[in-house]
């Protein structure tokens, strides 16, 4: 199918500037998830989430997707328990989409892809001093994968969507002052968890990931605005910014566990 025939000629994908793959690579995200092959782990708990809206800083657009940030000076916004062992402190959160409804998340469960990813980026504040050393370190960082499916507008959301204009060309940002991202949560506990990487260069293999088995829904409009952000800089010939997921990597000697049977 066209489908099929894209997903297999993705990886040379224009847009794809970072290597496929990583020499040496052995725990790469994204991956699919086969939810028959996850394993029910018992001692997992329910993730705790603790979020300061105040935290806000600015929305920038750094040519790959656009970035909310957050101050990350204290332990003001942070994630504890679920499969961690630390606290995480959220550094940003970003989103992944396509150019279409048919494709654009990272993550797959059982083969299926969403239109869109939302990952919340935090480091681990307990071993490391910044994220910037966190980044490259075993256990530095913790990102929270939501899948978004087309469905009701989502009120949370369309205040970002709103200031998406104003940062539609690569590196403009605008200040958003407070905004709590714990509305773009599923109500749904659940989650899947694995061992893997950031998806972006460096591509280190720091990442727990944090996988939500349920959805967030967001409306057709919503999901347009995020179509008309830019690649390129103002004054540069225009490229649409769609289509800035990686190619699913191979799971390699991993097990997905899930918190839920
Ligand atoms: C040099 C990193 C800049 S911050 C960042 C990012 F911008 C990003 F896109 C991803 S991702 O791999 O794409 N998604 C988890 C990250 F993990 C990040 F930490
Ligand atoms: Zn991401």
């Amino acid at each position: 199918t066209l489908k099929a025939l894209l997903v297999i000629l993705l990886p040379v994908h224009p847009l794809w500037k970072s290597p496929v793959s990583v020499p040496g690579g052995t725990r790469q995200s994204p991956i699919n998830i086969q939810w028959r092959d996850s394993v029910y782990d018992p001692c997992l708990k329910p993730l705790t989430i603790q979020y300061d809206p105040s935290t806000c800083l600015h929305i920038w657009n750094n040519g790959y997707s656009f970035l909310v940030e957050f101050e990350d000076s204290a332990d003001k916004s942070i994630i504890t328990v679920g499969p961690l062992e630390c606290h995480y402190r959220l550094k940003q959160f970003h989103f992944h989409w396509g150019a279409i409804n048919e494709w654009g998340s990272e993550h797959t469960v059982d083969s299926k892809v969403f239109p869109a990813e939302l990952h919340l980026v935090h480091w681990n504040a307990n071993k490391f001093s910044s994220f910037e050393e966190a980044i490259s370190e075993d256990n530095g960082l913790a990102v929270i994968g939501v899948f978004l499916k087309i469905g009701t507008h989502h009120k949370g959301l369309q205040k970002l969507v709103d200031a998406l204009p104003a940062v539609k060309h690569k590196d403009t940002s605008v200040e958003f002052d407070v905004f709590d991202p714990s509305c773009l949560m599923p109500s749904c506990p659940d989650y899947w968890t694995y061992a893997g990487s950031l998806t972006t260069p460096p591509l280190t293999e720091s990442v727990t990931w944090i996988i939500k088995k349920r959805p967030i829904e967001v409306d057709q409009d919503q999901l347009e605005e995020f179509r008309l952000l830019l690649f390129t800089s103002a004054g540069e010939e225009e490229k649409k910014m769609v289509d800035n997921f990686r190619p699913l990597q191979p799971l390699m000697n991993r097990t997905v566990r899930s918190s839920f049977e």
